[in-house]
This record gives structure tokens, sequence and C-alpha cells, in this order.
């Protein structure tokens, strides 16, 4: 689109109260930003994504005092869900808003000094809500996706267009809602944005990106279905995988069946990059369509045909966006488990040795734990199952797999858990229930690592559901899922439960129950906290160490976002947005109806201690 069709808005700074240092964020910057408490420049907080500040001036002895310093509208009749997590860069709190939105506030003040608003077609089909989950910055520029399929660049000082790209087809799906990437690739020595796309409940194939950061060029994109083909500037580069996709069963024809032809996979979430190996790791989406009978060999034989690379971890080269390594967390998908959620880094002593390691907390139910030097071996083989070190349940009742076969890397699944087709002549099949729901025990909103406790903090969700296949043809921009679904809640007593894992263990440490799903991601500080949000409304603060609700505040509207924090002045602040949608409303059955009690909104929070918490003690 051309940046004449954009509204943008530009605000003078409020310069006598900007102690700006003017100098653009660069790549070591981005490298360090775990270390540096005056800034967050990332989604996931840090060059791990471990969601963890070394702040501790806001603690477990005076969080009970916290209270906002201001908050701001995001205005508009446009509200829905508030997904997004602020960047802080030079005394600016860059966020997201629904509706492909942007702002650029004064972080003492909250005054706006620019928004940015993408002008959207009326026939874009986000399946989730019109959220947007973040930025990156780099050089001056912050980067954001549009759900019409675009990615923008912006000038970070006004909030002008430098450059935008439409990259794929709104109206047959394709779709953006995540934070992009910016990582520098060690081999060229370019700084690369990398970004996905959404789509895979219209049967969008995934493709992962690699720009230019200056003029928004492509350098390479990743088709993530086994055997479609790679681009390198701007010319084929090598099909993903097998070129011949044995994963994916033929027809009668003996071409590929016609689901391949769409496949899923979509990286609609963001990924994390290992310096030490300079790879980037990315959750694939569920394969397209949900109903795995399409995927599957004559006489429904699913067991061949896993359906690669979509509900997995990929593992990409920066330099030219070819694959190193896979994981895969639901083999030939019959659920829309989707891989998506993120992978986050850490180190753990075993046995007296120190091994790298990434987590991930699927839609599955699972924990998983995989050896990060074998899935970033460049080693020829991209499928690497064997590189599971523990998958741990993190919810009640898993239906699909009773556990996992350390040895080979696979889900020991139980028998008459996939949904049956249609006998002849029906046009669905047998209902069978299903734990977790398809929303999964934990959706994309973010946990987090403590560097000081060891100890990852899972926003998750006990649910169930009644699932059933129907037939399904593929027609653009129509729903391609082959299934029908109704999400129950499974306890009395919750649905939401925010748990502390033990990652050497897989022991659930402790855990506190909330009525309503959770749908905002976790932060822990070396304050010995972990902060988060619930679906009724409020922020609220945890013992790390023993899950005691230390504080709450409540924002008038569901909090589905992702808190960060920074340091400015001298003091530590607090921030998230308000505002309640995503899935759940949507898609969520019963959850659906509790949450239509929630009041829309679309704000954002800044807490702080008061100035002399001594005399407010
Ligand atoms: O497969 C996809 O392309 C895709 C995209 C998205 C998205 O972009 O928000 C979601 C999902 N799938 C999905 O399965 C899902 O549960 C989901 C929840 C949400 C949300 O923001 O609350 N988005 C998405
Ligand atoms: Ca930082
Ligand atoms: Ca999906």
């Amino acid at each position: 689109a051309p940046a004449s069709a954009q509204k943008t808005e530009t605000k003078d700074a409020p310069k006598a109260e900007k102690a700006s240092t003017g100098a653009a964020v660069t790549w070591e910057d981005i490298l360090n930003d775990q270390n540096t408490d005056k800034d967050v420049l990332m989604y996931g907080m840090g060059i791990k994504a471990q969601r963890y500040s070394g702040l501790d001036k806001i603690n477990t002895k005076n969080v009970s005092l916290l209270k906002p310093r201001w908050s701001f509208s995001f205005g508009d009749e446009k509200q829905r869900g508030q997904e997004g997590q602020a960047l802080v860069h030079d005394g600016v709190i860059y966020i997201t808003a629904s509706y492909s939105r942007i702002f650029a506030l004064d972080a003492k003040t909250g005054k706006k000094m620019w928004s940015f608003s993408a002008r959207l077609p009326d026939d874009i089909r986000p399946c989730c809500d019109v959220v947007s989950r973040g930025a990156a910055i780099y050089n001056g520029k912050i980067y954001f996706g549009a759900l019409d399929a675009s990615m923008y660049a912006l000038d970070a000082k006004t909030g002008k267009v430098v450059w935008s790209k439409k990259f794929d087809d709104h109206a047959a799906g394709y779709a953006y809602t995540g934070a992009p990437n910016i990582i520098k690739d060690k081999k060229t020595g370019k700084v690369v944005l990398i970004h996905g796309n959404s789509g895979d409940e219209f049967g969008a194939q995934g493709k992962l990106y690699g720009r230019d950061p200056e003029t928004g060029e492509e350098i390479w994109m990743r088709p993530l279905v086994e055997g479609h083909m790679g681009r390198l500037n701007g010319k084929d580069s090598t099909p993903t995988g097998d070129a011949k996709a044995p994963s994916w069963p033929n027809d009668k024809d003996g071409k590929k069946v016609e689901a391949w032809n769409h496949g899923g996979g979509a990286p609609w979430q963001t990924g994390v990059y290992d310096e030490k190996t300079n790879t980037f790791v990315i959750g694939t989406g569920n394969p397209a369509p949900w109903n795995h009978h399409y995927r599957s060999g004559p006489g429904g034989d699913w067991k061949p045909y896993d359906s690669l690379y979509t509900s997995g971890q990929i593992y990409i080269d920066p330099s030219n966006g070819e694959p190193v390594g896979f994981f895969q967390h639901t083999p030939n998908d019959a659920w829309d488990y989707s891989g998506n959620n993120e992978v986050i880094l850490f180190d753990m002593e075993k046995d007296g040795k120190t091994m790298r390691l990434g987590a991930h907390a699927d839609r599955n139910g699972f924990f998983f734990l995989t050896d990060t030097d074998k899935l970033t071996a460049r080693d020829g083989q991209i499928s690497k199952q064997t590189a599971l070190v523990a998958a741990y349940p993190f919810v009640k009742d898993i239906t699909w797999a009773t556990g996992w076969d350390l040895k080979t890397g696979r889900p020991i699944e139980v028998e008459g858990q996939r949904p049956p087709a249609p006998e002849e002549g029906q046009s669905k099949g047998k209902s069978i229930k299903v734990t977790p729901n398809f929303l999964g025990g934990k959706n994309w909103n973010p946990m987090s690592y403590s560097q000081q406790t060891g100890l990852f903090y899972i926003p998750s969700n006990d649910w169930t559901e009644d699932y059933w296949t129907e037939n399904v043809t593929y027609k653009a921009g129509s729903a391609y899922l082959g299934q029908g679904f109704r999400i129950q809640r499974k306890f009395d007593t919750h649905v939401g439960a925010l748990r502390a894992l033990d990652p050497k263990t897989g022991k659930i440490v402790w855990e506190h129950l909330e009525a309503m799903p959770l749908w905002a991601g976790t932060m822990t500080t070396k304050g010995g906290l972990v902060f988060t949000g619930t679906s009724d409304g409020f922020v609220k603060a945890f013992d790390a160490k023993t899950g005691k609700q230390l504080w709450a505040f409540q924002t008038g509207s569901g909090v589905v976002s992702v808190p960060s924090t920074w340091e400015m002045d001298g003091k530590q602040y607090i921030g998230i947005s308000s505002g309640y949608g995503g899935a759940v409303p949507l898609w969520g059955g019963d959850m659906a109806d509790q949450t239509k009690l929630v009041s829309q909104g679309g704000s954002f929070w800044v807490f702080e201690l008061p100035t002399d918490t001594a005399s407010a003690q």
C-alpha cells in the first residue's frame, strides 16, 4: 500500500520532560537487552525470550503498594483484544493495539507522541480476533505487521512510514498478528527482519520471511509444508525437506493429496535466536485442514504421514532460510494443537553438566525440553525427534497421549483418541471427548523463566471439548477445518491455572487457579515476583517461590496481553495493556458465554511504587 494511504498522527514530543539521548537501537543493544534495565528492546525481554527482569526495586516486600502512575486509552470505536507487549526505549513506550494500530507514548506521562493505524481492507480474515502482539525496534525504525498480511517499518521518532510490504492475499485468509524478530546473521554480517504469517484455518501455506530491515526487500522465504519450494534473492532456492514430501500421502492418481497444496504450518507467533549457533527457532502452526483423514493414506492410515513441518519447532539458518532442524510436538496433528507457542532458551545443570535447552509448553498439554545443540547442528538431517530431553504434562487428564518415548522422541498415543471419519452417507463423524481442547493447555500467551527460582511460570488452562469430523473442500477465503467442536469446562473450581513448573523434575511446584481462562503472558523478576493478567480484568503479582497472590489491580476490561518492566529515573515500572478479546470469546463454547460479560476496552497501564514507600507503609 502506498504510504499516502496510511494515517499517521504526529504530536510534538514533550521535549523538556524527555531525557533523550537520540541514539538509535543497535544490534549490540538488542543482544544485550536481557542485561539493560532501562529499556525493553524485544518481544521476550531478552535474546533468550525468558521474560525475566533483573530489577528488584519492586519486590515481595513492597509490591502490595503498587499503584497506577498513568493509563492511556487507545481510543476509537475499535476495541477487542489487546495482546501487545510494550517495547521501551529512550523514554518512549511503543505499544501495538487491536486493528493493526501502534502508539508511541511518553513513558513518564503517558502522553501520545504519535500513533499509526494501518488502513485495513474490509475483507481481512484473521481467525482469532483482530490482534497484534507487538513490534520490533532497530536502527531508528519500528517494525510491525498488519492484519492484511503486510509489514511496516515506521520512523521511531515520527511514526511516518519508511516502507511497507504486502506479502500475501488477505482475502484468501493470510494475515499477520505476531511481533517480528530482528537478528544479525553471523555469516553475512547483515541484520535481518524475520516474520511469519497467519491463516491455517483458511488453508494458508505457512511461510517464514527474512527481509532487509532498511528497505523491506525479501532476502529469503521458507515455506513450512514439506516439498514446497523456497526462495533466496528472488530465485527458487530449495524445497523444504524432501521434494517428494513423503510425510503427506498421495491420492488415487499418485498426485499429492489436495491438503498438501494448502498445508498450514503458519509461524504466527514470535521466534527466538540462538546466538551461539546462528540459528533462528520458531513454532509452526497446525496442518490444514484440521481433519486428519484428509492427510492420511488409504483406509485412514495416518501413521506414516506426519504432515511435516507443521505443529512443531523449526530451526532456520538466517543466512539463506534453510531449515536445519525440526522437532514435532504433534505428529499428524488431528486436534489443532499447533506448535506455535514460544520456545524459551535456557541452560540447565543435569548429571554434572550444563545442557543448552529449549523449553516449550504446547497446546497439546506437554511441556517439552529439547537439546538446542542437536537441533541446531548442520548435519544434513532436518527431523530430529531424538533431540527430546523430557516431556512433562502440565495440565490435567490429557486424552491423546499418555507420555513420550524418550528413545524415539515420539508420543505414546492412546488408541481411539483420533476423531473417526464420518460413516458412509453421513456428513459428520462420531463425537469424542478431547482434553485439552483445541485452544490448548496453553495458547500463545507466553510463559516465563526465572533465573532466580529456576522455575517456568505457565499460564495454562484445564478444559475439554466435544470434537467430531466433518467433510470439507477447499475454497479460497472459507474456513478449511473439517472439524466441529464444542468447548466445555472440565472443573467447577477453575479453567485458568497459573503453574510453576520445575524443569529438572517436571513437578508442578505451585498453582494458582482462576475461574476464567488465562490468556495473558507472564513475567518474572529478581524481586521474587511473577506478574500476569486475568480475563476478569486484574493485573496480579505472585510470590515466585510460593504462588501466594501479593497484589491485584482491576483495569476495567479483561487482560490478555503481556507485561513488561523497566527502570526510569531510578524507579522500576510495570506496564501492561488491558482490553478483552482473543480466541476465547470467538471460539470458546461455554467459555465464550461466560466471557461475554467482560466489558470491552483498550488501554495501557503503568504502575509504580509510591515515591516514599517507607511512609506509605
Ligand atoms: O493457524 C493460524 O494461522 C492461527 C493464527 C492465529 C493468530 O494469528 O492469531 C491463532 C491461531 N491460529 C490459533 O489456532 C489460535 O488458537 C489462536 C489464538 C489467538 C489469539 O490471539 O487469542 N490467535 C490464534
Ligand atoms: Ca533491556
Ligand atoms: Ca491455528
